[in-house]
């Protein structure tokens, strides 16, 4: 870490009801400075084998407030080392969900397994305010630059 971190850490902006269903395991943290995910954990043993899913549990169960949603995100380092993801990615936690957070993990390599130990982080959760919209019916959408063009239809090669 340099002398000085030019990414202080702040001030949390949000307090968040937390309870550990397994008392033994670390709370959600974050890694670093400025990091948008916080890590969670895994209470059990998983054995993944290539093409194999399973729902995991975190030991975490929160209580957000109105107003923000918690989303799962895989980690990259699993992600490039092992080709573990998310099924769901970005997983949604909402804010009325007092359950226990759970993370389906799948192991996308074609030829190895993937074996995590309890207490290893397996996912992150990034804690984001959303707005609640209102659906409003009309007849024709108004006129846009894109239009429906969509599904590549930029191409690939670099643009003028
Ligand atoms: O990765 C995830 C995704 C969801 N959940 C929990 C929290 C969330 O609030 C609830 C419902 O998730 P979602 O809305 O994605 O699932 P659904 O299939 O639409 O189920 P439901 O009908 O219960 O909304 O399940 C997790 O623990 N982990
Ligand atoms: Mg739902």
């Amino acid at each position: 870490m340099p002398d000085h971190d030019p990414t202080p850490d702040r001030t949390p902006d949000l307090d968040i009801a937390v309870v550990r269903l397994d008392p033994d395991l670390p709370l959600p943290s974050y890694a670093h400075p400025g990091d948008a995910g916080a890590d969670l954990h895994t209470t059990v043993d998983v054995h993944l084998a290539p093409g194999e899913r399973a729902l995991v549990p975190t030991g975490i169960g929160v209580a957000l407030p109105d107003g923000y949603v918690a989303l799962v995100h895989p980690r990259s380092g699993l992600a490039a080392r092992h080709g573990l993801s998310i099924v769901n990615t970005p997983g949604t936690i909402d804010a009325g969900y007092r359950g226990e957070i759970k993370v389906l993990l799948i192991n996308h390599d074609p030829v190895e397994a993937v074996t995590l130990s309890r207490g290893d982080r397996i996912a992150q959760l990034v804690v984001q305010r959303f707005e609640r919209a209102r659906f409003v019916e009309v007849g024709v959408l108004p006129e846009s630059v894109r239009g429906a063009g969509g599904y590549g239809s930029t191409g690939t090669g670099s643009r003028p």
